[in-house]
Parts: structure tokens; sequence; C-alpha cells
């Protein structure tokens, strides 16, 4: 595929008079994982549905392309491409796991005995397979997760929508998640992810993008958008009220805590201003009790943009001030 697996212009939709997206651009090269992020009713539901037709997008929208079909005049087409799970599982807890997966070949006309490899393969590749004869509903959430993620691959999409795949997920399983995602991106997938776990999109996404107020607030990789927040720095805590004072006097530029004994200097936590703070300490012939180093992280850049009082319409946010200490 030389075109872009997903390919949205000016996407909009209102419900009444309430816009939910408001002309947002959207660009997922094929083969990499794009995650939108944001807080809850920011649309990221409505976006998935969009792109995966099964809703339709506000009659204003541009062009919509999904694996290089076009959302308006060829819907048909695009979901032959594209595979969707998430808050709306597919899965039916009163029949197997295995016949699910057999009544998924069904839909796909998939000839039955190419149905039964298929369906073999994935249960295997999910570690499904002990619990395959077992009715659905008997599985835990990871397992059902896993399951209605091997029902979207039966078709063998080339482009996937992932709605929140690890929501309620214990942290073992949001783990072997990953896992899985990561394999179907080494397959040449591409992955379209919804998420409110930051940590999720920083590890598998290739881009991020934050959506609020129904417009992307900041768009790129985790470290670009790590980097329009400020707010990295080294925090030195003391017990000893002089060495306290004497480190005040060494360090200019640092932000005092009188009460707490502690200095906050701004720092991109680079090695070398480490050790230029450290030597300065050194020759001052004081000892800090505990230096901790805070670099701006995805949580400090959702809530610089996601903050309704202080959001920007756009990039970059440099004025933006991070949420001190969000974890
Ligand atoms: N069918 C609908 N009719 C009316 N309003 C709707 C409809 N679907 C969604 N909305 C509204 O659109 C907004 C965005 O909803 P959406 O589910 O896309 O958000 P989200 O970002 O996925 O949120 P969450 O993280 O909570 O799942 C919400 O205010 C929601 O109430």
């Amino acid at each position: 595929m030389t075109h872009p697996a997903i390919a949205a212009n000016g996407l909009r939709k209102s419900y009444g008079d309430k816009t939910v997206l408001d002309g947002i651009d959207l660009t997922v090269p094929a083969g990499t994982v794009f995650a939108l992020l944001g807080p809850n009713g920011a649309g990221k539901t409505t976006a998935v549905k969009i792109l995966s037709t099964l809703v339709s997008p506000g009659a204003d929208s541009g062009e919509i392309r999904v694996g290089g079909h076009h959302l308006a005049t060829d819907p048909q087409s695009v979901r032959a491409a594209i595979g969707v799970t998430g808050q709306f599982s597919a899965v039916d807890g009163l029949i197997t796991g295995e016949e699910n997966m057999l009544l998924m070949a069904d839909l796909h006309h998939l000839p039955k005995a190419e149905g039964r490899r298929v369906t073999a393969e994935l249960l295997e590749r999910f570690d499904l397979v002990d619990a395959a004869k077992k009715p659905a509903s008997t599985y835990s959430g990871g397992m059902k997760r896993r399951l209605d993620i091997a029902m979207t691959l039966v078709g063998g999409p080339r482009i996937i929508f992932l709605d929140e795949p690890t929501t309620g997920l214990d942290p073992r399983s949001r783990h072997t998640m990953w896992g899985i995602i990561r394999g179907l991106v080494a397959d040449g997938v591409t992955v379209f992810l919804t998420t409110q776990y930051l940590e999720e999109a920083d590890e598998l996404a290739d881009r991020i993008a934050v959506l609020n107020n129904g417009k992307i607030a900041a768009e790129g990789s985790a470290d670009e958008l790590k980097r329009i927040v400020p707010g990295g720095h080294v925090k030195l805590r003391f017990t000893d009220p002089h060495a306290y004072r004497s480190a005040a006097s060494a360090l200019t530029g640092a932000s005092p805590d009188e009460e707490a004994l502690s200095l906050r200097i701004p720092s991109d936590g680079s090695q070398r201003e480490l050790r230029s703070i450290l030597d300065r300490l050194d020759t001052a012939g004081i000892e800090a009790d505990e230096l901790t180093v805070h670099t701006p992280d995805l949580d400090d850049v959702f809530f610089a943009l996601t903050d309704s009082a202080t959001a920007p319409a756009s990039v970059p946010a440099q004025n933006n001030q991070p949420k001190e200490n969000a974890r």
C-alpha cells in the first residue's frame, strides 16, 4: 500500500446542537499504530465508528479514505478491509470460543475447512486452546478481549480499530494485549486504537493524537508530545536546614520550598545537566538527602492539553503548564 491506511480530512460530527468532532484531520501510514487519546466523551468512539462505517460522518466532512477506499462512495470495500473491536464486543457468551470463531468464519464466507484452519490457528495464537470448548460467558475479561480480537482477525483485515482494548484489564492481561498488538503490527497490520491509558499510547503508538473539545489539540510521537510540555525538573531534598540554605544559594535559579526543605531546579534530566547540579553541590560541600528527576511524560501532556479551561485549539502548546506531579 502506498497510500495511507487511513486519511480523513475535516472529519465532522454533531449530535443535535452538540459538536462532537469539529473538523479533525487524521493520517495513519500503513503498518503503524495510531493512538487517539482523549478524556471521557471527547469523541474517540465516535471517530472509530465513523471510520469503520458504523456511523455516518457529518455531511460537511471532507474526504475520508480507509484502506484507500472512499468511505462515502465505497463503504463495502472499507468494511472488507477493516476489523473492529471495542466497547461493542461481538462475543456471544452462550456459545463456546471456538463456535464464536467458526461463526465469524461463516460470516466471512470462508470454506468450512479454511474456517476450521483459521480458527485453530488464531485460538492457538491467542492462547485460547484450553478454553476453546467452554462457553465464552465463563471467560475472564482478558480472555474475552483476546477472543474478540481473534474473531476480528478471522477475515484477515489489514486495518484494525481497537476501541479501548485494555480498559478494565489487569496489568498482566494488559501486557498480554500489548504483545498481541505488537504482533499484529509486525505482520504489517495497521492499528488505530483509542485509549485513556497514556502509558498504553506511549508503549504502542507510533503517533498519538490528543482529542479535546472536538479538535486535535496536539499530534506527534510520544517524544514529540512530551517536548511541547515544559516541566522537567530535578528535586533535591534535605533534612539539615543549614545544608538546604547553602544549596539554595549555590544553585541559582532553583525554586525553594522552605517548609519541605526542598529545591526544584528546571532540567531536562540529561546526564550533562545532572552532573552540573551535582558538581555545584560538591563544590559547595553539600550533600542532598534525596535527588529525584522528573521528566515530562504523557500524563503531563494530557493534563496540559485537556484541561478544558486552558486547552489550546492547536499545537504547539508551549504556554501550558503541566499538572504538577500527575502520578
Ligand atoms: N448516538 C448518539 N447520540 C447523541 N449523542 C451521542 C451519541 N453518541 C455519542 N454521543 C455523544 O458524543 C460525545 C462523544 O462520545 P464518544 O462515545 O465518542 O466519546 P469517547 O471519547 O469515546 O468517550 P469515552 O472515553 O467515555 O468512551 C459524548 O458527549 C456522547 O454523549
